[in-house]
Formats: structure tokens, sequence, C-alpha cells
């Protein structure tokens, strides 16, 4: 299990400007390896949940720690911080278009320094187990939607992240297509376990998660 334990305690997040906070002492407490939908209505803060646990967003008090140790403070140690634990996808997968399937996996292992030959049978697990072994060669430009999306997942995991936070990556796709990409997402959780944070509207997908955190 690549997984860690996720813990949130009195989380207290309003944005600069706004009159409400979003969070007024939020707790919330995930086991490693588990899969939770985040659900809840438009505006609620689930998008801001996910920016404060990656540690793109600042609150004013509280703490989230990973395996025990707090989001650290400052830019470069937060930056070291999301590329050893956090794996983030949304809506657009973001793939780089001038670049392959196979080369975006590959990315971020570049700029760690870690490619060799077990990182690329690594990159061609991924790939199989989220259908695409035959596609690595293509570029993004050539992928359906619910491709992309699928190659955003497994970039997502590539680095074998603690935290796997994903915002509403089959948002976009229509309702076949986000059951078949859901397939996916389910069969990566359940090979590697990384602790999961999943964003979503739709109830069906929610419920066949291994838990509901419901904000508001
Ligand atoms: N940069 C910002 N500055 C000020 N307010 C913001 C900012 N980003 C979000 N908000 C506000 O914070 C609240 C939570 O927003 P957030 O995007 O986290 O909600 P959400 O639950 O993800 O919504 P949705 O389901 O529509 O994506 C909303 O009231 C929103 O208007």
């Amino acid at each position: 299990m690549i997984g860690q334990p996720l813990s949130i305690a009195g989380l207290h997040k309003t944005y600069p400007g706004n009159a409400h906070p979003v969070f007024d002492g939020f707790q919330l407490e995930v086991a490693a390896g588990s899969l939770c939908a985040v659900v809840g209505v438009s505006g609620v803060g689930k998008t801001t949940l996910l920016n404060c646990i990656a540690g793109l967003d600042h609150w004013e008090a509280g703490a989230i720690r990973v395996d025990g140790g707090p989001v650290p403070e400052g830019a470069e140690a937060r930056a070291l911080y999301r590329r050893r634990s956090v794996g983030l996808a949304f809506q657009q997968p973001h793939l780089l278009p001038e670049f392959t399937v196979r080369e975006n996996l590959r990315m971020p292992l570049l700029i760690d320094d870690t490619l060799g030959p077990e990182a690329e049978a690594w990159i061609g697990q991924l790939l199989s187990t989220v259908g695409l072994g035959g596609l690595g060669d293509r570029l993004p430009g050539q992928l359906s939607g619910g491709e992309a999306a699928r190659a955003g997942l497994a970039r997502a995991l590539v680095r074998k992240p603690a935290l796997w936070l994903l915002d509403e990556p089959t948002g976009n796709l229509d309702p076949a297509t986000a059951e078949e990409v859901f397939g996916f997402l389910l069969r990566l959780h359940a090979e590697l376990r990384p602790t999961t944070l999943l964003v979503t509207h739709n109830p069906d997908l929610a419920a066949r998660c291994e838990r509901i955190v419901r904000l508001g």
C-alpha cells in the first residue's frame, strides 16, 4: 500500500475579503489506503479542501497531517511535499500536448531524476492497469476524453504518492465514459491503495467508494 493516514484537526479557512469562512473547525480522519468520496453542494468547499491538503492554499488555523507529519510551510517545502506525497488529477487531465502519453508519465520521474529500467517497467504497468497499454505512443490529441482522463489518473500516481487527490476527474465525461473511467480508477486504487479523496457530484459513483465525506 502506498497510502498514508491523513488527519485534519480544527481547520479554519477564510478567503481574503470573504465574510464567511469555508471551514470553521473542520475535522477529518482518513485511514491509510482508503477511498473516500467528497460530496456537498456547489461552493461548500470541496476544491478548497483538496487545495489545502495539497498545500496549494493557506489556512488561518488548524493542522493537516499526512502520516503524522504536518503539511510544511513555505513555497519550496510545499513544492517538495507535493512532489513526494501528492498526486493530483482534475476534470481536465492537463496532459502536455506535445509529448506522448508515455512521455507524460515519464515527466515527473524525469524531473525527480529517477527514470531507469525499473521506472519504465512501472510506467508500462500503470498504463496497462488503466487500459492504455497499446496507446503509450499516442499524443494526447489522439486520445478520447475517457482515455485522456485515464492517462491523467495514472500520471497522478506515477510517483507513488501517499495521497491521491481527485477533483471531479470524470466531471466532463458522458455517463458511460465516466463509468468506464471510474472502473479504471477503482482498479488503480485496489492495486496501489493510495489514500484517496475523490470529489464528485455523481451520487452513484460516491456510493461505490468505501466512505462518503459530506461537507456542509
Ligand atoms: N480564490 C477565491 N477567493 C475567494 N473566494 C473563493 C475563492 N475560491 C473559492 N472561493 C469561495 O469559497 C467557497 C468554496 O469554494 P470551492 O471551490 O472550494 O467549492 P466547491 O465545493 O469545490 O464547489 P463546486 O462544487 O462548485 O466546484 C465558495 O463560496 C467560493 O465562492
